[in-house]
């Protein structure tokens, strides 16, 4: 792989500002691109170095005129593309992108969703409709969450790729004093498991906002890691532990953690949200509300026991109660 490192980040969240944060704060040479939807934010962020609405405290390095909202600009100067919008608005905003523009680029997606109507991971998502070499992609996974980043506190990251010289490369653009990184060449369960924990996390989150306890919450993750482990086996069946940060920290940090939006999002649901309006109170995204959907027919095919992912399926989509779905949850847990 060439040395030049011309690296565009797409998405203008708080994950892609944490992860603008971390490739400017390692030490080696890259340029960096960086494109969001919000001309307004991109105004703010060339004036004041600041993302105006999400990580706000981060100082970004990036040159102003390295910041744009013509995605076909963006990529035109990259050589590496780190995608990370939501899954579920990714179709629509690569609409305007051929697969041309991702030609001999490598893609590393830090986004733990699936699409929508395609019910595909990202990597088999770039894969399939952009003819991107399972080779040329990376995933990058937890356990981390942006806030922690923008505070340096230490936090490792899991880097996947089928080219372990690529995995090893991306890892050596983005790792500081803060980042430690592993790599894998587990993509497909790499991912899958990233994807799959924001609905335990949202699981969680349910369970404390119908008033279950931390005695409660530790049996529905232990039940959790199991419900994991049968499905990536199923789709992807290698040899892997099931307790490596990849899998097991991801789950626990997002179940756990005060600055989980998928546990937030559950709660709230718990208390009494609706969906919607626990979307609009939020004003970030959940994936796992998104992945429900798309996990329940993902597992049409595989039939994997999965009954954390069937309550919350049916609270999310088939309006069933918290209270009753948890109590009737409980009584398969083990
Ligand atoms: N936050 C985290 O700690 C981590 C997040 N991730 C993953 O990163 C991905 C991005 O999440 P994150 O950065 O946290 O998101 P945020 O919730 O911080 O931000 C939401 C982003 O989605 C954009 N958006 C909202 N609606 C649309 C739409 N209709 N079309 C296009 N874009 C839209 C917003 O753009 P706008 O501001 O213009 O509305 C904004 O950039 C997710 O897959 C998440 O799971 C992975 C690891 C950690
Ligand atoms: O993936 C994450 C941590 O690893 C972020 O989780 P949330 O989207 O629930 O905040």
């Amino acid at each position: 792989m060439d040395q030049d490192t011309r690296i565009a980040v797409i998405g203008g969240g708080s994950w892609a500002t944490a992860n603008i944060k971390m490739l400017s704060d390692n030490r080696e040479h890259k340029e960096i691109f960086w494109w969001m939807r919000n001309t307004d934010s991109i105004e703010h962020l060339r004036r004041y170095r600041h993302n105006p609405n999400y990580l706000s405290s981060v100082e970004i390095k990036v040159p102003a005129q390295h910041i744009s909202s013509d995605l076909n600009a963006v990529l035109a100067e990259a050589n590496m593309v780190l995608l990370n919008v939501p899954a579920a608005f990714l179709k629509e905003v690569l609409a305007g992108v051929s697969a041309e523009s991702f030609k001999g680029k490598k893609i590393i997606s830090a986004i733990k969703g699936f699409v929508p109507e395609d019910n595909m991971i990202i990597g088999e998502f770039m894969h399939k409709m952009y003819n991107i070499p399972l080779s040329d992609i990376v995933v990058l996974s937890g356990p981390c969450h942006a806030e922690e980043v923008a505070l340096e506190k230490l936090s490792y990251l899991t880097i996947a790729s089928a080219d372990p010289q690529l995995a090893a490369r991306f890892a050596g653009l983005i790792n500081t004093r803060y980042i430690k990184t592993n790599v894998s060449d587990d993509i497909y369960g790499t991912e899958y498991a990233a994807v799959l924990k924001n609905i335990y996390a949202v699981a969680s989150g349910i369970c404390n906002g119908v008033g279950y306890g931390d005695n409660f919450q530790s049996v529905l993750i232990s039940n959790a890691i199991r419900e994991i482990l049968r499905f990536v086996d199923a789709v992807h069946p290698i040899d892997r532990d099931i307790k490596e940060s990849a899998y097991l920290g991801d789950l626990l940090v997002t179940a756990y953690s005060q600055f989980s939006r998928n546990r937030m999002f559950g709660n709230m649901i718990g208390k009494g949200y609706t969906v919607k309006s626990a979307q609009l109170e939020m004003n970030m995204i959940a994936e796992g509300y998104y992945a429900s959907n798309s996990l329940h027919q993902i597992n049409k095919t595989y039939k994997v026991n999965m009954p954390i992912c069937r309550a919350v399926y049916a609270i999310l989509y088939e309006k069933h109660s918290p209270q009753i779905e948890m109590k009737l949850l409980a009584d398969q847990l083990s």
